[in-house]
Parts: structure tokens; sequence; C-alpha cells
């Protein structure tokens, strides 16, 4: 079996073509396979924070197909790092730079972006559809919406705001101390363990606000812990940067997102119907090519599995290093 080990600012997975397989595996099998083989321990090199998984779509004008499974082995209705990472995956294999791909709830543009410097290629996704209503998280609270408020079972000095891109995500805007500190830490496990609020879970960010353009992002992610980056999580703290920034930080500007794993860059966008969605910019960086076989695969069994580097990922370090 053919994987890409890939990452988008360090938020890694390894990607899997389903189409050049045999016989396509099972939800059953992607989800144990997902456990073995992402696991920082005894996974494949080193683990992944989730395998993206590429198939064929029937949808017109769309390229193929991207589906996420995070490394506890559950699915999640989008990824936007690993957006861009089968977006230059689909674009080697049918040659066009700009074109849609298929997602759990929307087929999502996907376009091929300069280069952040030699070597390090870059992509534009589309992340939507949003929504803020509290079913399309799921969240249960006692009010349809949650923008920028406090609740108190959460933490007596946070506002949060919930919002769904479609994955969920509680956003909360804080000091750097607090960035840093262990509330997030303490606030996403209760919420993606046994809770009122979030059955199925939540992806919890704490935003810093760096300038005019510029924030730092935190992410807690539900179905695998602290990433280096989220991509979804990046481009709703974006969102939510814009609408509580009383028009400070106006719509389609660029805003710098830094993360722990490097940084990308985000547009707001809001369409005539007054419905948001985002572009995240950033790398899409291909780290090695694997083969492993299926069984031992899925066994969990990676000593014989052929690990060959590209040489990509010196430069997206010495890119890093240069803004940083
Ligand atoms: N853990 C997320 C899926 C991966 C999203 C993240 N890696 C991104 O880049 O958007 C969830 O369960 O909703």
């Amino acid at each position: 079996m053919q994987l890409i080990k890939v990452h988008g600012s360090e938020n890694d997975f390894f990607l899997l073509d389903q189409t050049k397989l045999e016989v396509a595996l099972s939800d059953k099998q992607l989800k144990e396979l997902a456990i073995k083989m992402c696991n920082r321990i005894t996974g494949l090199h080193g683990g992944s924070d989730g395998i993206l998984v590429v198939d064929h779509s029937e949808h017109s004008g769309v390229l193929g197909q991207m589906r996420v499974i995070n490394a506890d082995g559950t699915e999640a209705s989008m990824c936007g790092n690993g957006l861009r990472t089968v977006g230059r995956y689909l674009e080697k294999e049918y040659g066009q730079t700009t074109f849609k791909v298929e997602t759990m709830h929307a087929d999502l543009k996907v376009e091929k972006a300069p280069d952040l410097k030699s070597n390090v290629a870059a992509y534009n996704v589309e992340i939507s559809p949003v929504s803020f209503m509290s079913e399309t998280l799921p969240m249960f609270l006692d009010r349809e919406t949650l923008v920028d408020d406090y609740v108190p079972e959460f933490s007596k000095t946070l506002k949060f705001s919930a919002v769904s891109v479609p994955n969920p995500h509680l956003i909360a805007f804080v000091d750097h101390e607090t960035l840093e500190g262990p509330e997030l830490e303490k606030i996403a496990t209760y919420l993606n363990g046994e809770n009122p609020y979030f059955p199925d879970g939540v992806n919890v960010s704490f935003v810093e606000k760096l300038d005019g353009h510029s924030i730092f992002v935190r992410t807690y992610e539900r179905g695998v812990g602290f990433t280096n980056a989220c991509g979804t999580a990046m481009s709703a703290s974006s969102l939510m940067f814009v609408m509580l920034s009383d028009k400070q930080v106006p719509f389609e500007t660029e805003i710098n997102v830094r993360n722990p794993g490097g940084m990308v860059k985000t547009v707001v966008h809001q369409n005539d119907n007054g419905e948001y969605w985002m572009s995240l910019i950033g790398n899409a960086t291909n780290v090695a090519n694997v083969t492993v076989d299926l069984a031992d695969a899925m066994n969990g069994d990676y000593s014989h599995a052929k690990w060959v580097p590209t040489n990509e990922q010196e430069n997206y370090l010495e890119f890093i290093s240069s803004i940083r």
C-alpha cells in the first residue's frame, strides 16, 4: 500500500488514495488503520494527526473526494490543512491547478497558490459551509447560538464563540499567559469526554491578537489532542477576529495566522446571501513516500515499511525559520 506523509503547517497526515488499492478499505478498516498507524509511539514512523482518504467523486466538476479520519479513528467532516495537501496530490494526478474537491458537506474550491519559497508548495482552499446554529456542531446549551459570551460551566472568566465550518469549533480570545496556560487543555479534555454540551466533541482554540491583522491560534483538536495547527480552527478564529473587531479588521483582507507549526494566511468573505466563508492559504508539504504491506499496517507492524523522504521538509523548516 502506497502512502504519502504530508503536512500543512506541521499538522501531519498519511494520505491514502483508495483508488490505487485493489479493494478499497471499509469504514471499519479505515478506523482501525488510523488508530494503529497514527499512534505517536507505536505507529508508522512517529504516527500522525490522522489519515486523509482520497477517493473518486461522482459529483460533476470535482476531481476527487477527501475524507478525514482523526488519530482516534473518528471521522471529521472537514480538514483545512489536509485539504491543501489533497489539492496538491490531485493536481499532480490530473494536471489541473484549480478545481473542486468533494468533502462530507460541500464540494470545495482548491487552487494552487504561489510557492512560499523554493520547494515549499502552497494552496488556497475554501472553508465552508459556516454556521453559528448550535445544532450544526452539535452543541446543547441554553441558547441557539454562542457568540462572544460567557458560559460559566466552561470558564468563569473567558468568553466563547461556537461555530461549525462545518466541523465544530469553540473559540476564546485570550491574553498571552492564558494562551500558554493549562486552561485550554482542561476545558478541551472535558468537552471531548463525557459532557452534556458537545456529544460529538469539539475542537477548542485559544486565540491571541498579535496586531491589527495577525493572530496566534493554539488548538486542542477533537479526536487528536494538541496539534501544531488546525486549518479549520485558524479559519474559524479569523472569522471571529473579523466579526468581533467592530469593523477594524475588514472582510476580504489577508490575516496572518501564526500557530505552533508555522503560519498560514486567511481571508474572510461574506457572500450576497450574508453567508460567511473563508480562504485558507498555506503550505502543502510532502514529507515522504511510504510503502507498507496492508496486512502489516492493519496489524500495527511497521517494521518492514519503506520510508523514502522527499527533500521538502528541510525547505519548509528554512521557510519557517525565515519568518520567525
Ligand atoms: N480534528 C478535526 C478534524 C481535523 C481538522 C484539522 N486538522 C484541520 O486542519 O482543519 C475534527 O475532528 O473536527
